[in-house]
């Protein structure tokens, strides 16, 4: 441990330093990791591995009343690559500066959330504070490359059936301002390819039909939506007159081009690869039919879907949901200013919410830059402290809720 500092704080760090990158994360040493901790909270735990070499971690604390609906506090294990010579030190040691900016890759996203949780937990424990419903903290992987080995079996297996989950909380993002952002909802994610076939020859030609020449129309159509809907984000505002964010328009990004051999041979096939995030104020069924009939509009030409997502369920934001209610509530009463949003990327709450389960995503992470993704990814060791502190108050309050 390093001199002085808070032991939380110094388990932070070690998570930090367990290498879970993708793509080829050590799941192992943070299994070992995360089984340790809750041998030494007092946890009892259970790993599920429905594919080899991708464990599930789930530590519980029984609740005094095991009757009632649980409360799962999810967070991934795993977290991007990094381009190394961008950062300004090494990503995974866990720097801290002198501020007490904790520097790493999974500072925000998400280790800081999955260790508050954790941490919170030892703290009850240690007071002795049993609530009256079960806790489960899930540790999941591959969350960055889709969730399909992770959340998305979890929640269709027995073993989740069995914890009667009511509620969860997840992940959220950084806020540069005094506020938490609380996500409901979270746009859909489809990854597409795009592939044309066309006329092949010799590269000095003007051979008519190509794949380029209809990938290049294909591309262009989509491009011009996304204008469109970058257009939106500008001048939109939504039914209470608040200005329109990322959760409110579709975005459309070509992130991969293939094609071609060699310069003077016409390419037989062009493939482009797009990022779809969609809002949930689409219609998905028609949003899907548009898109294949515009794939329709060039012959021999496929549509394949690499991700894709049938459901965009968002979590009421009423007084229907006991749930939200003793949430805002509780941040009511204690000042913190909460933005409720649609996660513009995505999230596991999605294979949740979809299953009929509530769920909020929040990380105790105000006044900082979002860096999730980003080079010198961190977090204020205060701050960490702090959310540790809100987690162990919020957890209470929402593992007592007695009405449902
Ligand atoms: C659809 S997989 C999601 C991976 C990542 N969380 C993202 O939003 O890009
Ligand atoms: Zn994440
Ligand atoms: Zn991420």
């Amino acid at each position: 441990m390093a001199d002085g500092e808070n032991p939380s704080v110094t388990r932070f760090r070690e998570y930090l330093r367990i290498k879970t990158v993708q793509p080829n994360p050590d799941y192992e040493s943070c299994k070992k990791w995360l089984l340790n901790q809750a041998k030494d909270i007092g946890l009892t735990s259970q790993v599920f591995e429905y594919v080899k070499g991708k464990p599930i971690i789930l530590l519980t604390w029984t609740g005094r009343d095991p009757e009632l609906p649980a409360i799962l506090l999810n967070s991934h294990t795993d977290v991007v690559p990094v381009f190394e010579d961008k950062w300004s030190c090494d990503p995974f040691e866990a720097y801290k500066r002198e501020n007490g900016d904790i520097i790493a890759r999974g500072a925000q996203d998400m280790k800081c959330v999955g260790t508050s949780y954790l941490e919170a937990i030892r703290c009850l424990k240690d007071q002795d504070k049993q609530p009256c419903r079960t806790i489960h903290l899930s540790y999941v992987p591959d969350e960055e490359i889709g969730g399909h080995d992770g959340m998305k079996l979890f929640v269709k297996s027995e073993d989740f059936k069995k914890l009667n989950i009511g509620f969860a909380l997840d992940e959220g993002i950084a806020c540069p301002h005094n506020a938490l952002k609380v996500f409901y909802g979270e746009r859909t994610t489809w990854w597409i390819d795009v592939i044309t076939r066309g006329n092949t020859g010799h590269g000095s030609q003007f051979i008519n039909d190509t794949a380029v020449s209809k990938l290049h129309r294909i591309i262009n159509k989509l491009l011009s939506f996304r204008e469109s809907q970058e257009m939106q984000l500008e001048i939109g505002r939504d039914r209470s007159g608040r200005k329109y964010t990322l959760g409110n328009v579709t975005s459309i990004n070509l992130t991969i081009l293939q094609a071609g051999a060699q310069y003077n041979i016409i390419p037989q096939e062009a493939k482009a690869g797009f990022d779809i995030r969609i809002s949930p104020d689409v219609n998905l069924k028609d949003f899907k039919e548009l898109l294949e009939k515009l794939i329709k509009s060039e012959s021999d030409t496929t549509l394949e879907y690499v991700h894709y997502h049938g459901d965009n369920s968002c979590t009421p934001l009423d007084d229907s949901n006991v749930w939200w209610v003793t949430f805002r509530d509780f941040c009511d009463v204690r000042n913190i200013s909460i933005e409720p949003e649609i996660f513009p990327a995505a999230t596991d709450s999605r294979y949740l919410r979809e299953f009929g389960i509530p769920a909020l995503g929040v990380s105790y992470i105000k006044n900082t830059p979002v860096l999730l993704h980003d080079h010198d990814e961190r977090i204020n060791e205060n701050l960490f402290l702090e959310g540790i502190e809100f987690y162990t108050d919020l957890i209470t309050h929402l593992a007592n809720i007695q009405t449902i």
